[in-house]
């Protein structure tokens, strides 16, 4: 017997490749070989090539799409889901989430909080996600043993906190981190200085030089709220964007997440330097940050991809609740329906995210020769009936219960919404054990 041409073939209803905005294939499929989409078939060719297959999956029901791209995220933080509500972002950091994360963050929180993110995000059709939190190698092994693909964002911070106790020593201890796991496939490490209120130029500085040198991306709340624009002018005389250009910070390395407060001169620097943003629709909602000026930056020319934020302050890390947001939230900030249509919504989900990633050649989008991280979303709900056009669906009606299946690499990590690297079980015993710790050290 030869050896079949294909891994596995997956045939599908439906097929959204994300190249060409609205395009919806029939009856499809795609042919997986070696971790990697070695063709797109149409219905005839996927009929014949079904004999060459290892495996074959047929989804009568389902829409095939390129796995989300989570672009802001601090996965560790399901662990504080639910811990502080309905506060401002300076409120919550300096009063509730700080202080809880100097007690209780350690390399086991934070493995066993992105376990549990990862399994919730696999759940809802995400494939990679750019975090950004403390505990480095803790992150990655979380990462690896999910099948996520992870980006690694080391926070660099001027303040001690439980991980670090200067700029330097975060430093130092992003790179210790990342030694042993150079050349891991999934895994990347990216510098995250927290924010332009918690970091010196000097720090900046020392970023902008590393990762040139190491070239490594960067990760960095900017702009987020009207407080930290007016304590920047107030400290440096400054609005953060223009300090940040003055540093040298803003490149196409840059994934900037919220950017809310924006003047249309500060979107145009965005665009020109090539600056990719991170727009978190939930969390700016939640904490009543504002509304990012998503069309403009758009229309620009602004790489925009979208991001949950940690499940502290959204409180879900459900990608399409996110990018029904982004939709929505374009319309009800512009007064224009057109604004951010979901075709638009869909892109920023999946290519924009990973173009900001650098790793749009490899993912977010379904072509041959790109690596098989795919999604199934089962459409046969009642909640999506009738069905005129499948990317409406995607978009503005099916839940993240309906994703059925979630491929990277082309191994499959969730299969008729059973994990398959990760125990719910175990993981919900887990949550259990650090939610009675916790209120434990509390009381
Ligand atoms: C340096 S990353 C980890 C650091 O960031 C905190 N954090 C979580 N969400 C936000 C946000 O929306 N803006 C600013 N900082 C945030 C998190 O609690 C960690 O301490
Ligand atoms: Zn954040």
């Amino acid at each position: 017997m030869p050896a079949p041409r294909y891994d596995a073939l997956i045939r599908a209803r439906w097929m959204i490749t994300v190249e060409n905005d609205g395009e919806v294939l029939e009856n499809h499929a795609l042919a997986l070989k070696d971790g990697k989409i070695a063709a797109l078939l149409c219905p005839a060719d996927a009929t014949e090539a079904q004999q060459h297959a290892a495996q074959v999956h047929t989804l009568d029901h389902h829409v095939l799409m390129p796995g989300l791209v989570n672009l802001h995220g601090h996965s560790a933080m399901t662990l504080l889901r639910g811990y502080a509500d309905d506060l401002a972002l300076m409120d919550w950091l300096n009063n509730h989430i700080w202080p809880a994360e100097g007690k209780h963050v350690s390399d086991a929180f934070v493995y066993d909080g992105t376990l549990i993110a990862m399994a919730e995000m696999i759940r809802g059709g995400t494939t990679t996600i750019n975090d950004m939190y403390f505990h480095h190698g803790a992150v990655a092994r979380a990462g690896i043993a999910s099948g996520v693909r992870t980006f690694v964002g080391c926070s660099i911070l001027e303040f001690p906190t439980g991980y670090g106790q200067n700029a330097d020593d975060y430093i130092a201890k992003a790179l210790a981190e990342r030694r042993a796991f150079l050349g891991q496939e999934r895994v990347d490490f990216v510098l995250a200085p927290h924010a332009p209120y918690t970091v010196s130029d000097e720090t900046f500085k020392k970023v902008i030089t590393l990762a040139e040198q190491e070239d490594m991306l960067v990760h960095c709340h900017i702009h987020e709220t009207a407080f930290e624009v007016e304590s920047s002018v107030a400290e440096h005389h400054q609005r953060p964007l223009a300090r940040l250009k003055q540093l040298g910070l803003l490149s196409p390395r840059l994934t900037a997440a919220h950017m809310v407060h924006l003047s249309d001169d500060e979107i145009e620097l965005a665009a020109r330097h090539g600056v990719n943003v991170a727009h978190n629709p939930a969390s700016n909602m939640k904490l009543a940050s504002g509304i990012a000026p998503v069309t403009k930056m758009l229309a620009a020319g602004v790489n925009v991809g979208i991001g949950t934020d940690g499940a502290a302050s959204n409180n879900k890390l459900d990608m399409l609740a996110e990018l029904r947001l982004a939709a929505l939230l374009a319309k009800v900030g512009t007064l224009e329906p057109t604004a951010v249509p979901a075709a638009t919504a869909l892109r920023m989900a999946t290519l924009n995210g990973a173009k900001a990633l650098g790793i749009d050649d490899k993912v977010g989008s379904l072509k041959a020769g790109k690596q098989a991280d795919v999604i199934a979303i089962d459409l046969s709900a009642l909640e999506t009936a009738p069905l005129f056009d499948p990317i409406s669906h995607v978009v503005y009606a099916a839940g993240r219960e309906q994703v059925s299946h979630v491929w990277v690499d082309g191994q499959c990590l969730m299969q008729e919404r059973e994990l398959t690297t990760l125990k719910t079980d175990d993981l919900l015993a887990r949550a259990e054990d650090w939610r009675a710790r916790i209120q434990a050290r509390n009381a």
